[in-house]
């Protein structure tokens, strides 16, 4: 048991899937995994335990915004030995060629968080995500026919803003989309010696003003979701 997860030692696999709506975590486990048990309902932040395809993984609700990730994140490597931690979040799209629903297997990420930032006082960490994770989820994605963009993202600490500035010149520098995660995760896989990615599937599109529905939200995009799971257990 873990300050946020009332986990029992064993109950959490080494493998990790990461969404930040814990409702996602129950879909998930409830279509995709055999035998899942649910672990965790801490403030409402369920996390579950099953198998997919004769392999143990565990879904587990990050909530939103950095802060929040990095707690559940601190806690399963720390308290539960989680190895390969895979985020399975929505974003905004701000490349024209990026569509709604796309998937993104995001490389890096830029960020406006002081999290990382002040552990590192006048240097900039370069949050990125595992290699052999990113390359078997690109061939594993490419194989399913899915038209994947793999490259830098935003995790931001704002979701609402007036002001549009810097994410619109940081799509003229080429990142794909923005989100509110992927760089804590990669921080502290870095920190903790472990394996991070963040797969990514376009919700909204900044440009177009495209938007899927809050159900969508929660319970498709079972592409990336697959990718994911075969990902860490193939
Ligand atoms: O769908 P999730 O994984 O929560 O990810 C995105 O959605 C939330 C904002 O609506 C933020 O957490 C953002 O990163
Ligand atoms: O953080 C997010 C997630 C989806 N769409 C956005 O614009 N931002």
């Amino acid at each position: 048991m873990s300050t946020h997860i009332e986990a029992k030692a064993g109950e959490i696999a080494e493998s990790v899937l990461l969404p930040g709506d814990p409702l996602r975590a129950k879909y998930i486990a409830e279509t995709f995994l055999e035998g899942a048990v649910c672990y965790n309902n801490v403030r409402g932040m369920l996390g579950y335990t099953g198998t997919y395809k004769g392999t143990r993984v565990s879904i587990q609700g990050t909530g939103m915004g950095m802060p929040s990730a990095s707690i559940y994140i601190h806690e399963l490597i720390n308290n539960y030995g989680a190895q390969n931690l895979v985020r399975i979040g929505t974003c905004g799209a701000i490349q024209s060629d990026v569509k709604i629903r796309d998937v993104i297997i995001g490389q890096a990420a830029a960020t406006d968080s002081a999290i990382i930032r002040n552990n590192f006082p006048g240097y900039d960490f370069p949050q990125i995500g595992n290699f052999d994770l990113i390359k078997k989820s690109y061939e594993i994605g490419t194989a399913k026919g899915l038209h994947l963009h793999v490259g830098n993202v935003l995790s931001s600490d704002i979701f609402y803003t007036e002001d549009n500035t810097i994410v619109t010149k940081l799509g003229k520098h080429g990142v794909l989309a923005v989100e509110m995660e992927t760089a804590v995760l990669y921080y502290l896989a870095a920190k903790f010696g472990v394996r991070g990615l963040s797969l990514l599937t376009v919700s909204d599109h900044l440009i177009t003003g495209e938007q899927t529905t809050a159900l969508e939200r929660q319970t498709t995009f079972n592409d990336m979701i697959e990718v994911a799971l075969e990902t860490v257990t193939g």
